[in-house]
């Protein structure tokens, strides 16, 4: 029997719930929340769509009630505020930094070695947050960014070559900021075909900034950030890790000399199996996207040094 327990059952976590459960990803999903009857509401409607979609798992959303997410397999960590347009991500750090904490503190009185995935922002500061405070081994720490910043890569560049976005390959690494993220435009790829042999330079820069700023544009959108594409994506790390896909896919994952930075949680491409984080992959970069990389580093190094005055 599979549990994933998902923390947030705001526009996030409820979505990642409803993929967890209509696709039939684990046996059983537990959805909490701060707020009096969120998730209990969300878990019994996504619940009331079980005989018309055929779905197999069961789901329960509880009000602050984390005995009821005991021995979790994986947790996902959606509680936070969201930006709203004109914010950075980064700017979320002095509230979100204090819930992840708590709510890291109540998952672990009843869950004892669970998987985490991080997605609250600034993400790959919360992620190292949880290393730092959690005690769990760096393999089940893991950061959601690349997942979703791959994903809208290769929406754009599938709208650049009028093609279907499951026919293109695309990996982002790096930080999950506006300025930070690294689109790695030169392993991107239509039907195993470099896309650098289909799209001139120019466009490729503009895919590449679109998808940077993909977060940005969507908040001032809807006025508050994503949800669709961001819990698919936690669900598809889920996926990844409940049913020992080993699939390689970008996680804000600790480095420790990997390209070449240590102590802080970067997108690296990292390949994903039960044990949560099996592998870093490293990728050969070249000297332009080295230092791309380094720079990326120093800002997620910057938020990180945020965090003591934010708790
Ligand atoms: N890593 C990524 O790629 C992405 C990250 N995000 C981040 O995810 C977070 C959630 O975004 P949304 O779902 O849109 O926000 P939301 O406001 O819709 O939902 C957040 C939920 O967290 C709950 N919450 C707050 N404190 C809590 C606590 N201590 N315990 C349990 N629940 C608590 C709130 O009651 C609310 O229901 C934000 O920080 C956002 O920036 C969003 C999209 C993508
Ligand atoms: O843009 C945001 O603030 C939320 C997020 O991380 C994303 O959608 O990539």
């Amino acid at each position: 029997m599979s549990k994933v327990t998902v923390v947030g059952a705001g526009n996030v976590g409820a979505t990642c719930a409803n993929v967890l459960v209509t696709r039939n990803v684990a046996d059983e999903v537990v959805l909490i929340d701060i707020k009096e009857g969120l998730s209990e509401g969300k878990a019994m409607d996504i619940m009331q769509t079980a005989n018309l979609l055929h779905v197999n798992t069961h789901m329960t959303g509880v009000t602050n009630d984390y005995e009821k997410t005991k021995d979790s397999d994986i947790v996902v960590i959606t509680s936070g505020i969201p930006r709203k347009p004109g914010m950075t991500r980064e700017e979320l750090i002095g509230v979100n930094a204090g819930i992840v904490k708590s709510v890291m503190e109540n998952v672990l009185k009843y869950s004892k070695n669970p998987i985490i995935i991080c997605v609250a922002n600034p993400m790959d500061t919360l992620t190292y947050l949880i290393h730092k405070t959690s005690g769990l081994p760096k393999n089940r720490i893991i950061g959601m960014g690349g997942a979703l910043d791959s994903s809208r890569f290769k929406y754009f560049l599938s709208l650049a070559l009028n093609a279907n976005p499951n026919e293109i390959e695309g990996m982002v690494i790096g930080g999950h900021g506006d300025t930070t993220m690294i689109p790695l435009v030169r392993y991107a790829a239509y039907r195993g075909v470099p896309a650098t042999e289909f799209l001139p330079k120019e466009q490729l820069e503009k895919v590449a900034a679109d998808t940077m700023v993909g977060g940005a544009t969507l908040t001032s959108l809807l006025g508050t950030s994503a949800w669709m594409a961001p819990g698919a994506a936690a669900a598809e790390l889920v996926r990844a890790v409940l049913h020992d896909e080993k699939r390689v896919i970008p996680c804000s994952a600790l480095v420790e000399g990997e390209y070449g930075e240590s102590d802080i949680c970067i997108g690296v491409p990292c390949l994903l199996g039960r044990n949560g984080i099996e592998k870093i992959v490293e990728l050969s970069l070249n000297e332009e996207e080295k230092a791309l990389f380094k720079k990326s580093a120093e800002a997620v190094r910057k938020t990180n040094g945020a965090l003591a005055a934010a708790l």
